[in-house]
């Protein structure tokens, strides 16, 4: 099985495929606690990621922020006490494509760094 954390983005343009289902019933496995959510009618990949205070949030946002700039993918950060809220999706195809799969996977390898709870 491929792994997705190991994968690199792949560039992303206006007319890029969505992921199709088939694709998502393989991957999702991968990153168990991520939800697909519909929000401005656009499915997106949404985690809340806990940590025991203010400055370790923001740390793990600034480390997931450096990734999603080395990617050229950006994913939206909410960054508050104890916790960060971060999701991912395509905003050229208005959903999800295997990019956001990927950046998902290494949100989570980065978030290993980190004393979560
Ligand atoms: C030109 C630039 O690479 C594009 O605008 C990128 C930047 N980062 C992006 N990030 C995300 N999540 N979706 C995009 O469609 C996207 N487009």
């Amino acid at each position: 099985m491929e792994q997705l954390a190991e994968k690199i983005c792949v560039a992303c343009e206006d007319n890029s495929p969505r992921i199709s289902d088939t694709e998502i019933a393989q991957l999702k496995p991968q990153i168990p606690d991520w939800e697909i959510v519909e929000e401005e009618g656009e499915a997106r990949l949404k985690r809340v990621y806990k940590f025991h205070d203010f400055m370790t949030a923001l740390s793990f946002t600034n480390k997931v922020g450096d990734k999603a700039e080395k990617a050229g993918h950006h994913p939206a950060l909410l960054t508050e006490w104890g916790k960060v809220t971060v999701s991912w999706w395509t905003h050229s195809i208005g959903g999800l494509h295997i990019n956001d799969f990927i950046m998902a996977a290494k949100t989570d390898k980065v978030a290993e760094e980190f004393v979560t709870k």
